[in-house]
């Protein structure tokens, strides 16, 4: 693991790698701010002629509305363009991406589900039609989607998938539970484990290969998180630089039973460090 410090490290990121993949939340930006001087880095990037990839675990807003976040944040973005039905715990995120891939859905932010009013089984008819539960992260949650949820998730044939396994995630003012969290009362009551589809898991990669031609070798996964972030850029065969402004402090990294698939080969406090490019020109334009 390298500490970039010198303006030759951060040159030799340059030089070395043609393919970028952020990680959103912590790394770009903290809720509704912009990590410090992270749009001239991605313009910088741009400007070098670096392929940019946004990889976020984040399900509460889909691709098109992530879209419109990037916009207003001033950070450019393009979005990826894209049978039963889906019992969704999840915002608009979820839904929205279900709704372009043609998917049913119910639950989600539906005004029913969304009630603190005690759920009462007996007046409860299951949608025979429900194939899937699919869970996120819910700033919503409450009762009655979980028991709807777990009804479906009873019939084993009913599939079990989440968008991602991560304990919390950094929220603009401070650490909240993530979708992993959501996800984990789920988990006890029906003893089955979802397919997780977020990072670490290949299963991310795997669709952005299905869209992005890229060399790993000279690819680079940029993210906050030891767990998520980095494992899954080490999985891809991805060089891994990890950012302290979000999950993993300083002192995390310290401890020594860090398992050697989230050890990543660079560290830098800020996405924001790398402005030190953009001030003085690279060596390599
Ligand atoms: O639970 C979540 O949804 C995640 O912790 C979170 O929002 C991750 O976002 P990312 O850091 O992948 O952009
Ligand atoms: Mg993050």
């Amino acid at each position: 693991m390298q500490n970039l410090i010198s303006r030759e490290d951060y040159d030799r990121l340059i030089l070395d790698y043609d393919t970028w993949l952020f990680d959103c939340d912590g790394v770009i930006w903290h809720g509704d701010h912009l990590i410090e001087g992270a749009i001239e880095v991605l313009n910088y990037l741009r400007r070098q002629k670096k392929h940019i990839i946004f990889v976020t675990n984040n399900a509460t807003k889909s691709r098109q509305s992530y879209k419109k976040k990037f916009d207003k944040l001033g950070v450019q973005a393009d979005v990826l363009p894209k049978n039963k039905k889906v019992y969704v715990i999840g915002e608009t995120g979820i839904e929205e991406e279900l709704a372009e891939e043609g998917y049913q859905y119910l639950g989600g932010t539906d005004p029913e589900d969304n009630t603190l009013k005690p759920f009462k089984i007996e007046n409860f008819t299951p949608d025979l039609d429900v194939g899937a539960v699919v869970c996120g992260l819910d700033t919503s949650i409450n009762y009655t989607k979980y028991c709807k949820a777990y009804q479906y998730l009873r019939n084993n044939d009913c599939l079990f998938v989440a968008t991602n396994e991560d304990s919390t995630y950094p929220a603009g003012g401070g650490i909240l539970p993530g979708g992993g969290s959501i996800m984990a009362p789920l988990v006890l009551a029906s003893k089955r484990k979802p397919v997780a589809t977020g990072k670490p898991n290949t299963t991310m990669l795997d669709c952005i290969r299905a869209k992005h031609n890229f060399d790993p070798k000279r690819s680079i996964m940029i993210g906050d998180r030891l767990e998520t972030d980095i494992e899954f850029g080490k999985k891809g065969g991805l060089s891994t630089l990890l950012v302290l402004t979000g999950i993993t402090s300083k002192e995390d990294l310290q401890q020594s039973d860090i398992p050697q698939d989230r050890i990543p080969d660079f560290v830098t406090p800020s996405l924001g460090d790398l402005r030190i490019l953009v001030s003085k020109g690279s060596s390599s334009s």
